[in-house]
């Protein structure tokens, strides 16, 4: 059980992972100065598996289950999250307590060479570790060559660095969280590269019936962010919510209206359907059925059946 005054954190030890949780467990701090929030860092098997594309090995859950574990055994109250990398239903007794005010959710480009994707000439790599980045380049930049990165965000600008690629997609949030916003070179928007369900959100897991860890992390929710990432998950959800999946979701909200847009399509030939809506705020899973019905009419499933059972 929690003690009144003390809660441990569980996190990754990638350098954005662990930047994370010391936001979490400074703004703590500051709204609760009596508490005393302690950091327990663990290697999960997802940093550790560094050669293969993480769709292929598993998926997102193996960044969440050793944290969940140490959970479990008592030996920390909640973990910290990237939304994005949090499967989309979490096992009992798990719950997302609380998803934090989102970042920019935008992906940028990165390049020594270019200022923007639309430069790069024909042949250019342009290196990306996500399906739905791989179907935005094939969609929009049929001249590039796309070609696959993994490694955290300094490794991979690390592989950039020595020449190994002529640029790369990635997260803007990731690179200003780590004080590394300098390296953009243009941010994509996102007609261009829709952004994936929870980018630029943290989100974060505890148990459920720890009243009191619950009770502090409620202090952290900003409603509008868990509104549009409740759609934007609801969307994952209904096409497996795994990132196997090319897809993208992304939902903002203005004068309590949601407009969420969503993609879905096959990475290896560019192929995509779209669709977008909008509608009120507070129902957001109600929202995605709405387009997930949308996309279905218009072959999401035919795509799905080929990036699954590719000929
Ligand atoms: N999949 C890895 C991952 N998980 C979260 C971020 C960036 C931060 C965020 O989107 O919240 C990244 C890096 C990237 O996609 O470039």
């Amino acid at each position: 059980m929690t003690q009144e005054n003390k809660l441990i954190i569980a996190s990754r030890e990638s350098p954005l992972a662990l930047w994370q949780t010391k936001h979490v467990q400074s703004v703590l701090k500051e709204k609760f100065p009596e508490l005393d929030v302690e950091i327990l860092g663990i290697t999960t098997k997802g940093d550790k598996i560094l050669d293969v594309t993480l769709s292929k090995v598993g998926g997102k859950g193996l960044f969440v289950k050793e944290l969940e574990a140490a959970m479990l055994e008592g030996k920390a109250q909640f973990a910290v999250h990237s939304l994005k990398d949090v499967p989309m239903t979490l096992l009992k007794p798990f719950v997302l307590a609380a998803v934090m005010k989102r970042e920019d959710p935008r992906d940028c480009f990165v390049s020594q060479k270019y200022e923007r994707l639309e430069d790069m000439p024909a042949g250019s790599v342009v290196g990306t570790a996500s399906l739905r980045r791989e179907l935005m380049l094939k969609a929009r930049f049929p001249h590039l060559k796309v070609e696959m990165i993994r490694g955290n965000v300094g490794t991979r600008l690390s592989k950039l660095d020595a020449g190994l690629y002529d640029g790369l997609v990635m997260a803007s949030a990731g690179l200003k969280r780590l004080g590394l916003s300098e390296r953009i070179r243009s941010l994509i928007p996102p007609e261009v590269s829709l952004p994936a369900p929870g980018q630029g959100a943290i989100g974060i897991e505890a148990v459920e019936g720890d009243e009191v860890t619950l009770q502090y992390l409620s202090t952290l929710n900003d409603e509008e962010t868990r509104l549009c990432t409740r759609a934007e998950r609801a969307v994952s959800c209904a096409f497996g919510g795994s990132c196997q999946v090319p897809l993208a979701a992304y939902a903002t909200i203005e004068d309590g209206q949601m407009f969420l847009r969503a993609l879905v399509g096959n990475h290896m030939t560019g192929e995509f359907v779209y669709s977008e809506l909008t509608a009120a705020a507070d129902t957001p899973e109600n929202n995605a059925e709405v387009i997930v019905r949308d996309l279905k009419e218009k072959g999401a499933e035919r795509l799905l059946r080929e990036v699954l059972n590719p000929a």
